[in-house]
């Protein structure tokens, strides 16, 4: 019986808060092609001023922003690109780098906590004297926070160490920021300081920023100007986007500091369920606002079936057969909504284990 909704799909289905909606009807805007909206270079400013880089571009999404990124760094045909195997970048953005931007993946396993081995890396630099045969590398891409591996944080100093190897090869560096702000406030690290050794970045501001639309890439002048000119050939060009980049800033203003609660939400959440017979979660690994929820092997519980019970009391979770159920927190998730999460799922694991009980 559905008492309330509570949406735990992702941290991206946040709706525009009072706030938010009051900016963008208010926004100062202008023609962001013919000349510059004003309202988003104050945003552009913003982000780049925050993350330490030249200059930054507003883009419409997070995929976009990373097929720009890896398209100007790999602007050479026959490039190729060192990325994980299980990243958004590769996984989720239709192997775009692929097949628009004509880049090869050269995929390395990602480990638990995100990151890639480092020797690894090193040993998938293609050597430039085999350019008879093999494509040549010319970027390594990490993800911050690393969403498959459920939101876990690259310290500063991971980060580093895979900048100097870029840099011993000549190589260039970019992050997948899309969560980048919760990486910072869980590490207690700057923004700045986790991308100090990227030549780009991109952040977005639609996920646990809770914007509507939007993410930022930053980088240097020369790169954002080659950025900018990819984004109108990709058709992101646009208009008065000082509407959209209004509640950008009002989310910066706003939600940045609640990232906090987030995570902390999320620990109660995990905490919560690891008391659940039947179920297995890493209560550790819960390190920002997602948590993997997976099934005991022998226990009667699925997925399938907790997807049901969910669904039925209004909770909200992806779709799908995978044996893993991934619920994300967000600013729009109260504590109240995790009790109620945690009642209905006691209840379900209960129903499931032991039928004759009920
Ligand atoms: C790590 C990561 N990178 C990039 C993206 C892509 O962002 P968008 O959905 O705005 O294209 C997402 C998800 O949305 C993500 O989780
Ligand atoms: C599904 C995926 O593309 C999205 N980035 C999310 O984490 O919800």
């Amino acid at each position: 019986m559905v008492v309330r909704s509570v949406d735990l799909r992702s941290d991206t289905v946040t709706r525009p808060t009072d706030a938010m909606r009051e900016a963008m009807a208010s926004a100062e805007v202008d023609d962001d092609i013919l000349g510059y909206d004003p309202t988003a270079r104050h945003l552009e400013e913003e982000m780049a001023k925050m993350m330490g880089k030249e200059a930054a571009l507003f883009v419409p999404s997070g995929t976009m922003a990373n097929l720009i990124c890896v398209m100007v760094h790999c602007e050479v045909r026959g490039s190729e690109v060192i990325l994980g195997d299980n990243s958004h970048i590769h996984v989720y953005e239709n192997g775009g780098i692929s097949t628009i931007g004509g880049v090869h993946p050269k995929t390395i396993k990602n480990e638990e906590d995100g990151t890639m081995d480092l020797e690894a890396i090193e040993a998938a630099i293609r050597d430039p004297k085999g350019s008879t045969f093999y494509p040549s590398t010319r970027l390594i891409c990490l993800e911050n926070t690393h969403a498959n591996s459920g939101g876990r944080c690259l310290s500063a100093e991971y980060t580093d160490s895979v900048g100097e190897i870029a840099k011993r090869h000549g190589l260039k560096l970019h992050i997948d920021g899309a969560r980048l702000f919760n990486a910072s406030i869980a590490l207690g690290v700057p923004v700045n300081r986790l991308v100090e050794a990227a030549d780009s970045v991109s952040v977005c501001l639609s996920k646990g920023l809770g914007a509507p639309v939007g993410t930022v890439i930053v980088g240097s002048s020369g790169f954002i100007e080659k950025a900018k000119r990819l984004r109108k050939t990709l058709g992101g060009g646009m208009r008065q986007i000082g509407v959209l980049c209004a509640a950008a800033l009002v989310a910066l203003q706003e939600n940045l500091p609640k990232l906090q609660f987030d995570h902390k939400k999320a620990k109660l959440l995990a905490e919560g369920l690891n008391q659940m017979k039947g179920i297995r979660i890493n209560v550790a690994a819960v390190e920002t606002n997602m948590i993997f929820m997976d099934m005991e092997d022998g226990s009667r519980l699925t997925a399938e079936k907790l997807r049901k019970c969910l669904t039925e009391c209004g909770i909200l979770v992806l779709p799908g057969n995978s044996p893993r159920i991934r619920m994300v927190v967000h600013h729009q998730i109260t504590t109240s909504d995790v009790h109620y999460t945690l009642s209905c799922l006691q209840q379900a694991v209960q129903m499931i284990q032991e039928p004759s009980l009920n």
